[in-house]
């Protein structure tokens, strides 16, 4: 199935390079079904390339808790629940009429996600009062916010969890390609997100330019 996407979402591959990839990488049909949907709605969802390693990732991690900050319309949660449906799932967005749509393609495939109307930072404060963590955590929401995550995150990561960062070479705006001055703002903030994890302990750091670029952090004690 061909594989068009609106303009300027990510710019890092290729159009025909996304769309090559989609031809190959097999996916269930209500994956296809949601691409689909966002393709006609303009919703953003995850890049072919990005969902295919995304989901390499947890079907070889194989987690016991994973948390995603971005549900968006549960292309990248479905990815995941199909990747190692014994993991428990859990899901925060704060857009009411995405996360409707998405509860219907979870139950439409009968995937026990549990799903959180919330502020991810909000959401992330209540965890850390209840004492929750998780194995593995996706973040694919707004990317001037990545500093503010991170900092929270780290406290519901367990010690060898892995934390993946969606979009953050942001059109490859922060490797230096040239941008507009309306992005200045979340380029520094990405930029800043870097450099508050760069000496991170006992951690590795995979900056992967597939989709919008994939930031993957592996902890180990
Ligand atoms: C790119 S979309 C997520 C796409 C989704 N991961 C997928 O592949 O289907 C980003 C989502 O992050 C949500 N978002 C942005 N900022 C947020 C925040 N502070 N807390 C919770 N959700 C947020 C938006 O409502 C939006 O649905």
């Amino acid at each position: 199935m061909e594989f068009k996407r609106w303009k300027n979402l990510g710019e890092i591959v290729p159009d025909y390079i996304e769309e090559f990839c989609n031809l190959y990488n097999e996916r269930e049909e209500v994956l296809k079904e949601i691409e689909e949907f966002a393709k006609e709605t303009k919703t953003p969802i995850l890049l072919p390339s990005s969902a295919a390693l995304l989901r390499l990732l947890v079907g070889i991690e194989k987690p016991k808790r994973i948390l995603e900050i971005g549900t968006g319309i549960g292309y990248s949660t479905l990815n995941m629940f199909f990747a190692s449906p014994k993991s428990k799932i859990v899901t925060v967005d704060s857009n009411r009429k995405r996360m409707e749509v998405a509860k219907s393609f979870f139950e439409k495939v009968g995937a026990p996600v549990k799903t959180v109307l919330s502020d991810g930072i909000e959401f992330l404060r209540e965890l850390i009062c209840r004492e929750e963590t998780f194995d593995f955590i996706f973040v694919d929401s707004v990317k001037s916010e990545y500093p503010f995550f991170n900092f929270k995150l780290q406290a519901v990561l367990s010690p060898e969890g892995v934390a993946v960062f969606d979009n953050v070479l942001f059109r490859g705006y922060v490797a230096g390609r040239r941008y507009d001055k309306r992005y200045e703002r979340s380029i520094n903030l990405l930029k800043f997100f870097f450099e508050s994890i760069k000496d991170y302990p006992n951690s590795e750091k995979f900056l992967i330019p597939v989709g919008d670029g994939l930031l993957i952090l592996k902890f180990c004690v």
